[in-house]
Order: structure tokens, then C-alpha cells, then sequence
């Protein structure tokens, strides 16, 4: 039992993964609806959440599961999205709130806006914080606390609305920020999508190398290399949508870090120590920064 009166009466998730199951292990942690319900297409997801009793009900049938919730999150990878804003948007009664979890937030209003009936609430979001891990066992409460979570609220959201699901997030200890979409998809682009794309470049470049050295990078793998197959590792679906999703931004993103690498390169090539040692030095402050931030 929590102190504060829950925000809503029945969220229903779909999608019971990672940070679907993160979420629903949160309803009761930090009192955010009275029920929540999920669903899922996979009868093992379902059958799953229901075993761990993080949900009241699981099902299937994605239809049933978002009747008479008054909340409605999708936390199914983004290429689901034009799928469940055709199946899942009509079915929604005026008042409802329907939000996201996806980490693109341009191809959300793209996708689901036009599905949306008139008096239902679409307030995309996108919580920074997960981990490599998925399915409903990875999941855990605490996941969203100290993190921030992004809303981008369509131009004439609805303001109360907004202000609920950023009190949901609030609640999950979230810092709230909200912005234009396409800032969005720009920000993440190279504070989230490029790192993932060069860690399963290197970690795809040292597997192909021949059999005795890979052995190797194995054996003698230190801090950095760690570092990128964890990243590496993470949910192959999901990474492939979001890269299709934010084509653009990730494209031109790229090109700039391809340029820099090449300048990198002929840097080591003319052994010009101090212009590496300067960037280096500059890295440095940064990550010194971020801790510091951290820690204020
Ligand atoms: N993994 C992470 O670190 C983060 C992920 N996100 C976003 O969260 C969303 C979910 O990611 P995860 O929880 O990591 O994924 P996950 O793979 O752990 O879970 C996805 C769930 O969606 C279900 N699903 C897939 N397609 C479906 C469909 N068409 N209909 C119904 N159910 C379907 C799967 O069966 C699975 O249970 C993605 O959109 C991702 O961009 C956002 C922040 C962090
Ligand atoms: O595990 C990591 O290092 C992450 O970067 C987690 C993550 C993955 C995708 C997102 O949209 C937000 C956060």
C-alpha cells in the first residue's frame, strides 16, 4: 500500500519485456494504477508475467487487453507501432492516454497519430535507462530511478495529459524533459543509436577475425572491449528498428564520426602525437563531466 492515491485506474502495457515488466513491477512499487493488465503476442511472455504475478491479467488478444485500461503504453519494439496504431488506437475511448516507451519518437506520431480518435491523448515518451537484457524475467522496479525520461507531446497535446505521464515518471524517480521529436531522434542519435551501432561493429569486426586471433581477443579481453559487447549484446530486434526508424539522423550522425575517424587515422598515420593527445584530453573532461553531474 502506498501513501498517495494511484495516478491511474488501469494502465495496460503492451509488450511485457524488458521495460514492459519494469514498468509493471512499478505500478505496485511506486502506486501508479489501482490494476495493471498486459499484452503480449507471445503465450510465453504471458504466461510468464503471470507466474511472476507482476500483472493482474495477460493475454494475447492485444484488443482485450487495452479495453477499459485508462492508460495504455507500448513497449513492443518499433516496428510493431504501425501494427498496434491500426489495431489498437480505434479501440481506445475518448479520454484514454495512450503513450510509448520507444526509443525513436518521430516515427510514433508517424505511425500511430493518424490512427488516433478524436478525445484520446497520444504523448509519446522514452525513458534513457535499460540494459542489454531482455524479456518479462529481466525486468525490475527500480530501472527508471535517477534516469531521465523524454516526452514529446505532438504540437496541442492535451496539457493534463501530458502532466500524468510525466507524474508516472515522476514517480519512478524519472527527471522529466520534454521536446520537439525530431530534437529528439538528433539527441539520441549520438548519445544512444551510434554507440550501439559501433559496438556491434567491433564486436562483428573481431569475430571475423581469423580463428587463432579471436581466440585471442576472448582470452585477453580488457575493460574497453567488455564494455562494447555488453552493449553488443543487446536485443537484436529492437536495435534493428530503431536504426530503420531513425534512419536519417543516424545517417548524418554517422557521416560526421566517419569523418573524424578518418581524421583519427591520418593522425597515427603522420604520427601526429599531440593532435590524438589533445582529443584525448578533451574525451577526458567530458566523461569527467558526466560524472560530476552525476554526483551534484
Ligand atoms: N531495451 C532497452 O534498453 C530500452 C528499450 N526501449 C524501447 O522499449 C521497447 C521495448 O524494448 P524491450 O523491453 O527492451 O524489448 P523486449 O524484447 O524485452 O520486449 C518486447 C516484448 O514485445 C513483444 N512483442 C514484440 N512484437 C510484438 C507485437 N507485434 N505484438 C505484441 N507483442 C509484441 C515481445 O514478445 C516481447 O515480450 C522498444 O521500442 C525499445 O526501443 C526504451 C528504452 C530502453
Ligand atoms: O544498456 C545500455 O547501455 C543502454 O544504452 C540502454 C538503453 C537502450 C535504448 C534506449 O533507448 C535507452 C537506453
Amino acid at each position: 500500500m502506498t501513501a498517495t492515491a494511484p495516478l491511474f485506474d488501469r494502465i495496460a502495457i503492451i509488450g511485457i519485456g524488458l521495460i514492459g515488466s519494469s514498468l509493471a513491477r512499478a505500478v505496485p512499487a511506486y502506486g501508479l494504477a489501482r490494476t495493471v493488465v498486459c499484452g503480449d503476442r507471445s503465450e510465453a511472455a504471458c504466461a510468464k508475467a503471470l507466474e511472476l504475478g507482476i500483472v493482474a491479467e495477460a493475454t494475447t488478444d492485444l484488443e482485450a487487453a487495452v479495453d477499459g485500461a485508462d492508460l495504455v503504453i507500448l513497449c513492443t519494439p518499433m516496428g510493431s507501432f504501425a501494427e498496434m496504431g491500426e489495431r489498437l488506437a480505434p479501440r481506445l475511448k475518448p479520454g484514454t492516454i495512450l503513450t510509448d516507451v520507444g526509443s525513436v519518437k518521430q516515427a510514433v506520431l508517424r505511425d500511430i497519430g493518424p490512427h488516433v480518435p478524436d478525445g484520446v491523448h497520444l504523448i509519446p515518451g522514452h525513458p534513457v535507462a535499460g540494459t542489454e537484457h531482455s524479456g518479462p524475467e529481466a525486468g525490475f522496479a527500480s530501472l527508471f530511478n535517477g534516469r531521465w525520461c523524454i516526452l514529446t507531446p505532438p504540437t496541442g497535446a492535451n496539457a493534463d495529459a501530458v502532466e500524468k505521464v510525466a507524474g508516472l515518471w515522476r514517480r519512478c524517480g524519472s527527471n522529466v524533459e520534454t521536446m520537439d521529436a525530431a530534437h529528439h531522434d538528433r539527441v539520441l542519435a549520438i548519445t544512444s543509436h551510434l554507440p550501439h551501432l559501433i559496438a556491434y561493429t567491433i564486436v562483428g569486426t573481431a569475430s571475423d577475425l581469423e580463428e587463432t586471433t579471436k581466440s585471442e581477443v576472448i582470452k585477453f579481453s580488457a575493460g574497453g572491449f567488455r564494455d562494447f559487447t555488453r552493449i553488443a549484446a543487446s536485443d537484436p530486434v529492437m536495435w534493428r528498428d530503431v536504426f530503420l526508424n531513425n534512419r536519417e539522423a543516424v545517417l548524418e550522425t554517422l557521416q560526421l564520426f566517419t569523418e573524424d575517424l578518418t581524421a583519427l587515422q591520418r593522425a597515427i598515420r603522420w604520427g601526429e602525437g599531440d593532435r590524438l593527445q589533445e582529443l584525448f584530453t578533451r574525451t577526458r573532461a567530458i566523461r569527467r563531466g558526466i560524472i560530476d553531474a552525476k554526483q551534484a
